[in-house]
């Protein structure tokens, strides 16, 4: 709803969120950093809402170590750092937005509250993934991102 419509995510915003970001792209262990973060992200949402885990069948929710659990958590955190690394192309960054919304539109059982739950749990994680973390530029920015993907979402 346009109640929740986010804070501008200003030019300065953006280069902070990049630049605590870069720490975890220069760490040499990303692969491993992004991997954790999004079991932390995805065990936060099952435990809230674990009617969401049957959404992810397809991918072997069941082991959440196995292959294909990794293989879908790394499609969300590498188009997370996509997003990230847009944050100063707003025309590109919607248009990946649209495409991101579009490919949750279609799975059925996907809701705007998800996304919401998603976001807080990613709000706390993130001072222990980053080094240096300014929680307003990431809330600024990242409700932007989430708002793009999940805002037309029922
Ligand atoms: C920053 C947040 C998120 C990003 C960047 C993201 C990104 C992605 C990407 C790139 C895919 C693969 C799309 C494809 O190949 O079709 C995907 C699949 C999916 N996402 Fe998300 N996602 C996010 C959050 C969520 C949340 C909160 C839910 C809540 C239920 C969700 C549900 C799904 C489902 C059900 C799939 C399909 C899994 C499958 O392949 O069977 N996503 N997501």
């Amino acid at each position: 709803s346009v109640a929740n419509a986010p804070k501008h995510c200003s030019y300065e915003d953006a280069d902070i969120v990049l630049s605590e970001w870069y720490h975890v792209e220069v760490s040499g262990d990303s692969a491993r950093i992004l991997i954790r973060t999004a079991n932390v992200l995805f065990n936060g949402l099952f435990d809230k809402v674990p009617s969401t885990r049957s959404l992810f069948a397809r991918v072997n929710v069941a082991n959440m170590q196995s292959g294909e659990f990794q293989a879908h958590t790394m499609r969300v955190m590498t188009g997370l750092d996509e997003l990230i690394h847009k944050l100063h192309s707003p025309k590109v960054l919607d248009s990946m937005l649209e495409h991101l919304a579009d490919q949750h539109a279609v799975r059925t059982g996907v809701k705007n509250e998800h996304f919401d739950i998603f976001r807080d749990v990613l709000y706390d994680s993130l001072g222990q993934v980053l080094d240096e973390y300014n929680p307003d530029a990431w809330r600024s920015c990242l409700s932007r991102i989430f708002y793009g993907i999940a805002g037309s979402l029922p």
